[in-house]
């Protein structure tokens, strides 16, 4: 990228940057040997001139853009397959699909859950019968969960599967509209085979959600096997390349060994033998909302990337009369709209990193029938990924906001950011939905830190705080650690106190919960929160870097801690010690950390290493020619290939003629 001609406003704030970003970009990596593998493999990809559009795909039509899509992930898949054997390299497929697609493959399920539910609950055998040929691809999957009527409680799904034991086959039935699969990806055109959760029924009692594999599409002809009604679900915001579709059974039977086994089994006579724990068979969604925490992490990247470097080469207006127009990277407002954004995406690598660790934890401690760290997992997976989803998406917007007109031109790309973006507050479980889960744990943690008991890590400070939640407020990022532990602790003991009250005047359980629950869904955001900070500041600290960049990264990770506590300064005045005083140290703390950053916000969005093939962005290349970029992307309209359109004959010439009759 070094010798491209740049936008003498990059040059210079490249020139002005204090730290090494190649060392950043490394350190983001995993090391300098990461980041040669992984620049080696993106420039492989993005010679393949196959997978560049001459078109941009926004002016095809609907189908026509569907085809465009499974054309390249088919050759994508191809190059992806040769290079890893070549290389031995497993590649992040995320950031390379973003370039490839703008947006998302059809074969986003496939890899991301279909393969992934054979891998966590299939038994050995069905693993050896259907993974390598779903890793070959000689069939391709898709994960349908979700229905028409029901995505968020999943004990309420309607799709049947009753066990026949006289054939040792179960037969799927869809028998209302309500009970349809609706949403799954790739399931409209794309997919063979789905991994389909149903309710589970033998001899007319029910047993509960189960996952079936099941084949609804010929091999050869891909036509719909009799008795499955299957199709796509038309134009959505975002993800209009995945191709999510709908399924419907009438009375198909697939043989016993469908049912994915590892956990709950179904014998031949259609004895149900119970697994460990009838959660585990929720266990790719925890999976998946582990790695949302890191999707959050490059999307945030994408935005700030485009709108920082749009930011400094953008001048509008005037700071000073007599001065010439400033770039709007020099508006204080426009640095507290972006660096948030930097820092975001550092906060949700880090947390993702933390979450995983904890997540690969759990699944050894699982392989080893020991499952007392589960409830944990759950609930800091959920908060984590309602948390990141949201903010990650009101982040990308605020970008996309931060570039003005321009920022509302598909061409800039950051529609589309926000599109794929702002889907994962829904997909793999609603944010509220999420949050509630995990404030089911944190009543409970606070419960057993009232009866005195030991709690898990996640949630020990809350006994912290019962033994003494008098603690001196201190303006240090430690200090305020301890600050979001406090507004978390006081929201959790303020929300389990309006249970108790709603209780005492007569409520049930289940009512007072409902009734409290706005409570518990801030307590689970703050408990969030105080993840957050706490494990992203620890990790900074811990990082080894050159002073430099020590510096800078400490300076984001301040930037992030004094950013949320000014934006939940009411709730800091009303759970903790904070001060009135307190709280205008930390405005100016904030104005400082600002001032500190912006000489090397651009360094700081190169470090993201995100190349213009993955940007797609007029706004946001590496070199900086916007207006140049903007006029070439609107050459290409289809409507500007012709100098009069058909229209003008057909209905405006018309329409001046009778105006002048
Ligand atoms: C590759 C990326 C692309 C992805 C594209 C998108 C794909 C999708 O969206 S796939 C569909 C995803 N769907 C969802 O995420 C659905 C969300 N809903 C749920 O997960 C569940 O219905 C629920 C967790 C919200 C509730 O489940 P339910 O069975 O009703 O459980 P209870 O509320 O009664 O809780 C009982 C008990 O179980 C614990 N628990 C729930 N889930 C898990 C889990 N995954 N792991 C461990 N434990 C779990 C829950 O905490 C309760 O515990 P107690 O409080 O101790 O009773
Ligand atoms: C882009 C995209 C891709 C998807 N891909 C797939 C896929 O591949 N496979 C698949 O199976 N599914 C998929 N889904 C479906 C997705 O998982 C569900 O839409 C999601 O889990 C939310 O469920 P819902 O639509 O039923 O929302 P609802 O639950 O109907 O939510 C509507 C409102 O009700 C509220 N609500 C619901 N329950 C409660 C409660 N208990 N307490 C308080 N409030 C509540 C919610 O907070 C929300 O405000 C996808 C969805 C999207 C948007």
């Amino acid at each position: 990228m070094a010798n491209v001609k740049c936008n003498p406003d990059l040059v210079r704030e490249r020139a002005k940057c204090s730290f090494d970003v190649n060392e950043l970009i490394h350190l983001i990596d995993g090391g300098e040997n990461a980041t040669k593998e992984k620049r080696h493999f993106e420039e492989t990809i993005f010679s393949v001139k196959e997978l560049q559009d001459a078109v941009p795909e926004e002016y095809l039509s609907h189908k026509d853009r569907y085809e465009n899509a499974v054309r390249k992930a088919t050759i994508l898949r191809d190059v992806c397959r040769e290079y890893m054997k070549k290389y031995n390299y497993k590649p992040n497929r995320f950031r390379v699909g973003h370039g490839v697609f703008k947006d998302v493959s059809p074969f986003l399920l496939h890899d991301g859950m279909f393969v992934a539910t054979i891998i966590g609950q299939g038994t050995p055998e069905q693993q050896a019968e259907w993974l390598p040929k779903a890793e070959n691809m000689q069939i391709i999957g898709t994960y349908a969960q979700t229905e028409l009527g029901h995505g968020s409680f999943i004990r309420g799904l309607e799709t049947r599967a009753t066990y026949d034991p006289k054939t040792e086959e179960f037969i799927l039935n869809n028998a209302t509209l309500s009970s349809f699969k609706w949403w799954p990806g790739g399931l409209g055109s794309t997919v063979n085979h789905c991994i389909v959760v149903a309710q589970l029924f033998i001899n007319g009692k029910s047993y509960g959600i189960q996952p079936f594999i099941v084949q609804i599409r010929d091999l050869n002809t891909h036509k719909p096997l009799p008795g499955v009604k299957v199709g796509e679900i038309g134009p959505k915001m975002g993800f209009q390349t995945a191709n999510n579709g709908f399924l419907g059974f009438e009375n198909f039977r697939i043989p016993r060994m469908n049912m994915l086994m590892k956990n709950a089994q179904v014998l031949k006579d259609g004895t149900f033998v119970k697994g460990m724990n009838e959660k585990l068979t929720y266990g790719t969604m925890v999976m998946v909302r582990v790695g949302i925490v890191g999707d959050c992490s490059l999307n945030t990247s994408l935005a700030a990337t485009i709108a920082v470097r749009y930011s400094a080469v953008r001048h509008q207006s005037k700071i000073k009369a007599k001065e010439p127009e400033v770039q709007i990277l020099d508006y204080v407002t426009q640095q507290h709209k972006l660096f948030i954004a930097i820092a975001s995406s550092h906060v949700f690598r880090n947390v993702y990193s933390w979450l995983s660790k904890s997540y690969l934890n759990v699944m050894k401690d699982l392989a080893q029938g020991k499952q007392d760290h589960l409830p944990e997992l759950h609930a800091t997976a959920c908060c984590l990924k309602a948390v990141c989803s949201r903010d990650a998406g009101s982040v990308v917007e605020e970008c996309r906001l931060a570039c003005g007109g321009h920022g509302y031109m598909t061409s800039s790309n950051l529609p589309l950011v926000y599109g794929f973006t702002i889907a994962t507050v829904t997909y793999e479980g609603e944010q509220t939905v999420l949050l509630l889960q995990t404030a089911r744990y944190l009543v409970k943690a606070w419960l057993a830190a009232l009866q005195g008991k030991v709690l898990a890590p996640s949630v020990s400070y809350l006994s912290d705080w019962l033994k003494n939640d008098n603690v001196r407020w201190q303006n240090t990022p430690e200090g305020i650690v301890k600050g979001f532990q406090h507004v978390a602790a006081g929201k959790v003991k303020a929300a389990y106190d309006t249970i108790q009250k709603y209780i005492k005047l007569g409520k049930d359980y289940e009512d007072a919960w409902n009734l409290a629950s706005v409570q518990l869904m801030k307590a689970s955001e703050a408990h969030s929160r105080s993840i957050l900070c706490e494990v992203s500041w620890g990790e900074v600290i811990r990082t080894s870097a050159s002073p430099n960049l020590l510096q800078v990264l400490k300076q984001l990770a301040q930037l992030y801690l004094v950013y949320w506590t000014l934006e939940t300064s009411g709730d800091f005045l009303v759970y903790s010690n904070i001060s009135k005083d307190d709280i205008a140290i930390l405005r100016e703390k904030y104005e400082e950390l600002l001032a500190a950053i912006r000489p090397n916000a651009v360094g700081l969005v190169d470090a993201f290493d995100l190349r213009d093939e993955i940007l797609h962005s007029t706004l946001g290349s590496y070199d900086g020619r916007v207006y140049e970029r903007l006029m070439e992307e609107a050459l290409k309209s289809p409507l500007n290939q012709e100098s009069v359109n058909a229209s003008f004959h057909k209905y405006l010439k018309p329409l001046m003629e009778k105006a002048k009759l």
